[in-house]
């Protein structure tokens, strides 16, 4: 469903990605992990067509990203730093549009948005326009504008930060909820806890390399640590010392 192979990035002189290479399956959430400045928003970009690599390849559902940028977008579902609303909009009316411009129906469409406010507790988000939201009630909103269409591969960065408790359990349960035959997710985060709830694997990012991927209770076993955060800073020391 992913296959990255050998991807680099540079900004200028600046190298955020270096020879970055995993897979993820159909059925898998699969976690990017790394401490800001790690790539992990630079790599999402690359496999949403927004950014092409400097070298290396990408293959989302079989389609290179940058041969077959259309055919990759049209398998996608992407949230990432902006939350751009119309900020005279309700919740409903820009889930409305954004299903026409994936050219559901009217009867679809209506099922879809009926589903999304259970899974997200979209509530009165639906009916109150979205310049008068709050930061968790506007997120809600961009995740279900993100998977109107039920898109085979979700991609979400950072997508938790700035929520509530409430508002971070919802989106947790229903990254949860996404995991199905078919389909992937890509769950970007910081926050190691997240990661070790919702994801079947993982990738760790550090400074622009991966640092290792697996499944968690492999990874713990790996570096013999009780968590992941203690797994990232003993396979982080490691990398340091072949460095020096
Ligand atoms: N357009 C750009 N020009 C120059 N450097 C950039 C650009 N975009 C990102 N970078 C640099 O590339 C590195 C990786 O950034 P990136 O945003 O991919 O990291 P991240 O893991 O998503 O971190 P964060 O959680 O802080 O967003 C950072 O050092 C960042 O400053």
């Amino acid at each position: 469903m992913l296959d990255i192979q050998d991807i680099t990035k540079t900004y200028g002189k600046f190298t955020a990605l270096k020879g970055v290479s995993f897979s993820a399956g159909e059925g898998e959430v699969f976690g990017l992990l790394g401490p800001n400045g790690a790539g992990k928003t630079t790599l999402l970009r690359i496999l949403a067509t927004l950014l092409s690599p400097t070298s290396g390849h990408a293959r989302v559902g079989g389609h290179e990203v940058t041969e077959s940028p259309e055919a990759v977008r049209r398998l996608i579902g992407v949230v990432n730093g902006g939350m751009g609303l119309p900020a005279r909009l309700t919740g409903r009316e820009v889930l409305r549009s954004f299903a026409g411009l994936y050219g559901l129906n009217r009867e679809t469409t209506e099922a879809r948005i009926a589903q999304l406010d259970a899974q997200l507790d979209l509530g009165r988000t639906l009916d109150v326009r979205a310049g008068e939201y709050s930061t968790g009630m506007k997120q809600k909103v961009v995740i279900a504008r993100a998977v109107i269409h039920d898109p085979t591969v979700l991609i979400l960065d950072e997508a938790a930060s700035g929520l509530d408790i409430f508002a971070r359990r919802t989106l947790l349960d229903f990254v949860q909820a996404t995991r199905a035959p078919g389909r992937l997710t890509l769950y970007s985060t910081h926050v190691m806890s997240e990661a070790e709830e919702v994801c079947d694997r993982v990738a760790i990012l550090h400074q622009g390399q991966l640092v290792t991927v697996g499944t968690i209770p492999e990874i713990l076993a790996r570096t013999g640590q009780s968590n992941l955060e203690r797994a990232f800073f003993t396979l982080v020391k490691g990398e340091d010392a072949r460095a020096v």
